[in-house]
């Protein structure tokens, strides 16, 4: 028994963040260091877990580099059950350009995965799931699995009696919420895609949509919104989290940490006010790098509520 959470990375990553003075297309940029770190959303949440001394177990497809992932995993003490494929895991590629800080992204689509590995999956997730409190479902889907993946494994994962946390993008996104997720944290431009509408921001425009996912039959609805902060609705009411002002060093990874920060807090039964601070907390520290920090970080967030 893990304490009650797997996470399920069907695309995981080696994330190579560059770091460079700053960074100009088409010409040679270079690199002023760089970083390689396992990466996908749900073993980022599995890596924040534990750095908070909470145990997950890590799930979903890897490739012929698997052994790199199953040792950095097995170090940061995270159990692991993933699917062997015979394509490569990949890599996805972070310049930050360290004049503005700026971060672009080149994610790769990952290894082909085939009936029989996604049939293996599929039997992972369930049998966890009868074990587990939380199933955290996120990231894209890597091709070969089927369109409505998250859909069918939030399905089998609730029948299992677990709460499941949904956290993807563009159709992945929206086929999930069809089985109705116990959370979802989608940052603003994937809540964008979500309602096909450009969102201003404005506090009428998110209550508007938080009610709307809230009444649908989701339960927790955190939408991140970079340096603006993020908006925390169930139905113990819809409140605003104001942003720290931080030293940034990378921001890849702060929505991950964030979902890691709600399950943590909701493990150890925060109300919604300190538990939207406390996730909030958690992604400040995955920022500036630095989780001795969280103490301090969750008594300066400032939460309003809004209804
Ligand atoms: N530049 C920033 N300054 C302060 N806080 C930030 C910054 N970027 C992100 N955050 C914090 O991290 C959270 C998650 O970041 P966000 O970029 O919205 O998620 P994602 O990584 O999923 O796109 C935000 O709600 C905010 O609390
Ligand atoms: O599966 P996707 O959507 O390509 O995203 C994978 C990427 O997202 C990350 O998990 C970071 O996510 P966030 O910045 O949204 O928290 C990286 O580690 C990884 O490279």
């Amino acid at each position: 028994m893990n304490n009650g959470v797997a996470t399920v990375t069907l695309n995981p990553a080696i994330d190579h963040t560059i770091y460079v003075n700053t960074f100009t297309p088409n010409t040679l940029n270079r690199a002023e260091a760089v970083e390689y770190h396992i990466g996908g959303k749900g073993i980022n949440v599995s890596k924040v877990l534990s750095t908070l001394g909470q145990p997950s177990v890590a799930l979903g497809f890897l490739g012929r580099n698997a052994l790199y992932f199953e040792e950095e995993l097995k170090a940061a003490s995270i159990e692991t059950d993933f699917v062997q494929v015979s394509g490569r895991t990949r890599t996805n590629i972070k310049v930050i350009d360290k004049s503005n800080l700026g971060c672009t992204e080149i994610n790769e689509p990952g290894p082909y995965i085939d009936t029989a590995s996604w049939e293996k999956l599929v039997k992972k997730v369930t049998s966890w799931a009868a074990k587990c409190e939380y199933v955290v479902i996120a990231g894209s889907l890597p091709p070969g699995v089927p369109h409505d993946s998250y859909k069918f494994l939030i399905q089998e994962a609730k029948k299992q009696g677990a709460k499941t946390v949904l956290d993807a993008d563009g159709e992945a996104l929206k086929r999930g919420l069809q089985a109705m997720p116990f959370m979802i944290k989608p940052n603003i431009h994937e809540l964008e895609g979500l309602t096909g509408k450009q969102l201003s921001g404005s506090k009428q425009e998110l209550l508007s949509v938080c009610r709307e996912l809230l009444l649908a039959g989701i339960s927790v609805v955190v939408v991140s919104m970079g340096s603006e902060g993020s908006i925390y609705a169930s139905q113990e009411g819809i409140y605003r989290v104001y942003p720290l002002n931080l030293e940034v060093k990378n921001t890849v990874g702060a929505g991950d940490a964030m979902v890691a920060g709600l399950i943590h807090g909701m493990s150890k039964g925060l109300q919604a006010e300190k538990l939207a601070a406390f996730g909030a907390a958690v992604s400040a520290c995955q920022i500036v790098d630095d989780f001795g920090r969280l103490e301090e970080f969750s008594k300066q967030i400032r939460v309003e509520r809004w209804v």
